[in-house]
């Protein structure tokens, strides 16, 4: 049994990490902000605790009480649209709190592996489509600025100090516990109400806006097979196919029989500055050198997130 440590816990991703390491019988502490309570738990058996993420030694003398084997970094701010928001909590919580994570861990007990969600925000408007772990980084927002820090750090302290430390280049990753403010889940759970008569539109912005989407408990998969390997190294994880978001819409509304150009309107508050090149990944170099390779397809990814907005909706009804 490992010890594993990880921020984000109450995320979509950091869930799904703690679901798959309890399956396995592994120890999992999540790590909060100070001040912050765990959202409603999905499982009854993770430990939680707490840190003040302005202080290195603090850090330090918690990895030394709770010994983990492992440290993932989920959390991030990001709110859909706020990758412009706040730039200043933005640059503390995304890219400086990774450099006292990473010094806590050479102060503590430098044989901790640490593996950071990185994201293709990084790429801004892309050098080269598609995306491999050489492209030059061209962030655009304070967000991809940040995480690009974060990025580079690690890629410090595994040269400098030997740390074994990774970083997840990871494109938009979906499933039903995605954020609400995120595209995917508004839609999803969009046509969930619409299907049971209680909404009667969706607004929505730049339909043609494109992704590279898949599902999120692959790249957590992806993600513990990178601090499993022997290596530590960075590598993209992508599904190499891009869609748009009216793509998405037409496959949500069909799976439940509906046409969604009788329910989609456009929302001027929600276009979002998005001309840049196409931002898809190749992760050639995580199929070859990990074994990794996604489940589930863009089209199976609509139908599992409409489901679950419908089965979500209707236990709320039967609740109430
Ligand atoms: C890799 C990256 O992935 C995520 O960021 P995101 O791509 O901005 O995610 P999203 O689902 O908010 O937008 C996807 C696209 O959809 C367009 N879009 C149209 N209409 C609406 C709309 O009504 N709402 C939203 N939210 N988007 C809309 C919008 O303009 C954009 O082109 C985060 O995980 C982030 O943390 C991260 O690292």
């Amino acid at each position: 049994m490992a010890t594993v440590l990880l921020t984000g816990i109450s995320g979509q991703d950091g869930s799904y990490l703690a679901e798959q390491l309890r399956a396995e019988g592994h120890r999992v502490v999540g790590l909060l902000r100070a001040g912050r309570t765990p959202r409603a738990a999905r499982l009854p058996d993770i430990e939680y605790t707490e840190w003040d993420f302005a202080h290195v030694d603090a850090l330090a003398q918690l990895l030394r009480s709770v010994r983990p084997t492992e440290f993932y970094n989920l959390a991030a701010f990001s709110t859909g649209a706020g990758m412009y928001d706040d730039p200043v909590a933005i640059g503390e919580l995304n890219g400086i709190a990774v450099a006292r994570m990473l010094q806590a861990i050479v102060d503590a007990d430098a044989s901790i592996r640490f593996c950071q969600a990185s994201s293709s925000e990084m790429f801004g408007d892309p050098a080269a489509a598609p995306q491999d772990e050489s492209t030059p980084f061209r962030p655009r927002s304070p967000y991809a600025a940040a995480k690009l820090f974060a990025h580079a750090t690690v890629q410090a302290f595994r040269t400098r100090h030997d740390v074994f430390a990774c970083s997840a280049i990871l494109y938009n990753h979906e499933s039903p516990r995605r954020g609400q403010a995120f595209v995917t889940r508004k839609i999803a759970d969009a046509v969930a109400r619409i299907r049971a008569g209680l909404d009667h539109e969706l607004r929505l912005g730049n339909l043609d806006a494109q992704r590279d989407w898949g599902y999120a408990p692959d790249y957590v998969h992806a993600l513990r097979l990178m601090l499993a390997h022997d290596h530590a190294d960075d590598y993209v994880v992508a599904t190499g196919q891009l869609h748009t978001v009216r793509e998405f819409c037409d496959l949500a509304f069909s799976h439940v029989g509906l046409d969604y150009r009788d329910w989609v309107k456009g929302n001027t508050t929600d276009l979002r500055e998005d001309r840049r090149g196409p931002v898809v990944g190749n992760a050639a170099k995580a199929r070859r050198v990990l074994g990794w390779q996604p489940s589930t397809d863009f089209g199976a990814i609509v139908r599992l997130m409409v489901d679950a907005s419908i089965a979500s909706l209707a236990s709320r009804d039967s609740m109430s």
